[in-house]
């Protein structure tokens, strides 16, 4: 057994990566440590926009986003201020995150496709003052932004009101101001609805990016091997953390190429691979799930990809193993982020540089820099190797806090530093971490997560719904889709339709409810706790309405 990845702390069982600790600057500001080594691949292909074959080298997405970070001081931004990002992957996404950084603002993004209320929600919360969109979704803010006489800037075209994203760009770039950020300001504000309750803002400091990120690319033998001739598939949205950090983050920082995706499909998906000869593809299990089913993989040559990752959600063996005959040449493995945890706690060492033997299953092993553990739920007690319990991470990395909500934030980082996951997972003979269950609510749709509490709450506001209970169902495509126990009111004859109906019209795509089962009483703890095992045990039995 390889003692040393193992030491016991004040009681604790601690278990740490196989690679050895590095030196991260993680005093840098972002933007800086991205580009420190940039003088080496200037010249190079930094964005390739899918769309169009357009290519930014590294000198010029730089060169933008200092720019940007002019235009937008210019309108009014200042440093510690919000910008709010509601695009989808677009060279723009990336000049707005980066200029933000620069001013030592920091970005919230949001789901482009969000109804006008979830974004105004998030909006409101996170106090933004910018929002930056395209013409077709301007008009979800339009009465917000006037209300409250915020700047909406637009990358298509500029409807009336609103700002062009051309004119931030004409800034001079030596106008910057001269910001003094420290380590622990917050750089992106993701959110995220943790273990329980609503979706909250992530607070991810420059330092916490700094980490997560060195901790993936960064030393000798780098764990998430990847240097300046590769190319990513950046499908994911750059709107949720993982592709964010994993995808646009430690691509820049290596001086990778980033072909960038707007919208998943298929056919454009394997074209595109084969086109810009894609060499590492971060992934979640639908994507895989439909590399291994699709026929027209067949006519694509994939033979330049030699990393494929998953992550996000869990991926089956036989999925794994499925796809694995796809990609003659590469690695396959896996991931495992959280945005609260900045977001990577654990990652694949067949990814490494001097790469290591691996088992299908498992979501990769503690990253370097950091601590983890694994607690017996009940006793809080640390657990030793292959026996779960709650997976816990302690480092640089892991999140400042919640946004205006200190309770929630004390109720997910221990005083010591730990960060609680809602995870359930053990560590094996050969440090590695497998998932086997989850303690907290959340419902991951595709990767997307869709929150209990908040289809709960709009349930209980209809007239004809006395209570309710939001939990998620077993899905092959999605992996996990919402369901709702719904108590009827006194007399109320409402249907499932009515009540999917009802929800729809209120939310994205990802958090409509898939099926309607009605009860008699939510069952709870004496605390009101809403014992959301005892419903999944009735799906799971087979209930029918
Ligand atoms: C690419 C996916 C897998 C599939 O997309 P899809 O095939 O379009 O299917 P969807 O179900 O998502 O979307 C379908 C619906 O959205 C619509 N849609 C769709 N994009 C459009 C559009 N750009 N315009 C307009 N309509 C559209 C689409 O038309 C359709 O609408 P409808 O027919 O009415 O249901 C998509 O679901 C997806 O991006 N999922 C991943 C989400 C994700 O990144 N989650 C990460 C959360 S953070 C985290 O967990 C971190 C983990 C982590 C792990 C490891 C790490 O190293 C680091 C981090």
């Amino acid at each position: 057994m390889p003692m040393d990845t193992e030491t016991k702390q004040s009681g604790d069982l601690i278990f740490r990566s196989k690679l050895p600790d590095i030196y991260i600057p993680k005093h840098l500001p972002l933007h800086s440590y991205c580009f420190e080594n940039l003088s080496e691949f200037n010249c190079r292909p930094c964005l390739i926009d899918g769309a169009n074959d357009r290519i930014y080298t590294y000198a010029e997405v730089e060169l933008t986003s200092r720019k940007v970070a002019v235009g937008l001081n210019k309108l009014g931004i200042q440093q510690k201020d919000t910008i709010m990002i509601l695009l989808p992957n677009c060279p723009e996404f990336v000049f707005a995150f980066i200029g933000a950084s620069y001013l030592g603002a920091i970005s919230t993004m949001a789901n482009p496709l969000f109804t006008p209320a979830e974004v105004v929600k998030q909006a409101k919360a996170s106090s933004a003052k910018i929002i930056i969109t395209q013409a077709c979704f301007a008009g979800k803010v339009k009465d917000y932004a006037i209300e409250n006489d915020l700047k909406v800037i637009c990358i298509d075209s500029a409807p009336e009101g609103c700002v062009h994203f051309s004119e931030l760009i004409q800034s001079d770039e030596h106008e910057i101001p001269d910001v003094k950020i420290q380590p622990d300001d917050v750089v992106a504000l993701p959110y995220s609805s943790g273990t329980t309750g609503l979706p909250k803002g992530v607070m991810l400091t420059h330092k916490g990016l700094v980490t997560s990120i060195a901790q993936q690319v960064d030393g000798e033998n780098a764990n998430l091997y990847m240097h300046s001739d590769d190319v990513l598939m950046c499908v994911l949205p750059l709107f949720h953390i993982y592709s964010l950090n994993s995808v646009l983050l430690c691509a820049l920082r290596v001086g990778a190429a980033i072909l960038i995706m707007q919208k998943f499909d298929i056919a454009q998906f394997l074209e595109l691979i084969q086109k810009h000869k894609v060499t590492i593809g971060p992934f979640v299990p639908p994507i895989v799930l439909a590399i291994a089913k699709s026929p027209l993989v067949d006519n694509y040559d994939l033979s330049s990809v030699r990393t494929v990752m998953s992550g996000a959600a869990p991926l089956g063996k036989e999925l794994e193993d499925a796809v694995r005959v796809k990609f003659p040449n590469a690695k396959l493995g896996q991931g495992y982020g959280m945005t609260e945890a900045g977001p990577v706690l654990a990652m694949c060492l067949a990814f490494a540089k001097e790469p290591f033997d691996i088992k299908s299953g498992a979501c990769g092993t503690v990253v370097r820099n950091a601590e983890m553990k694994i607690v017996d739920p009940d006793t809080g007690c640390s657990l030793p190797r292959n026996q779960p319990g709650e997976i816990c991470i302690r480092g640089d990395q892991i999140m400042k806090g919640y946004l205006n909500d200190p309770e929630a934030t004390a109720r997910t980082i221990e005083k010591e530093g730990w960060l609680h996951t809602g995870d359930i997972g053990f560590i094996d003979d050969d440090d590695e971490l497998f998932i086997v269950d989850r303690l907290k609510e959340l419902i991951k749709y595709k990767g997307f997560q869709v929150a209990p509490a908040e289809l709960e709450a709009l349930l209980i506001n209809h007239p004809d719904i006395s209570d309710a209970a939001v939990v998620s169902m077993i899905d092959e495509q999605a992996g996990e889709v919402p369901v709702a126990f719904v108590v009827r009111s006194n007399g109320s004859t409402i249907t499932e339709d009515e009540v999917k109906d009802f929800i729809s019209k209120q939310v994205i795509f990802y958090k409509r409810i898939k099926r309607v089962f009605f009860i008699e009483t939510v069952p709870k703890s004496p605390s009101g706790k809403i014992l959301r095992k005892d419903l999944r045990a009735r799906l799971a039995a087979g209930i029918s309405n």
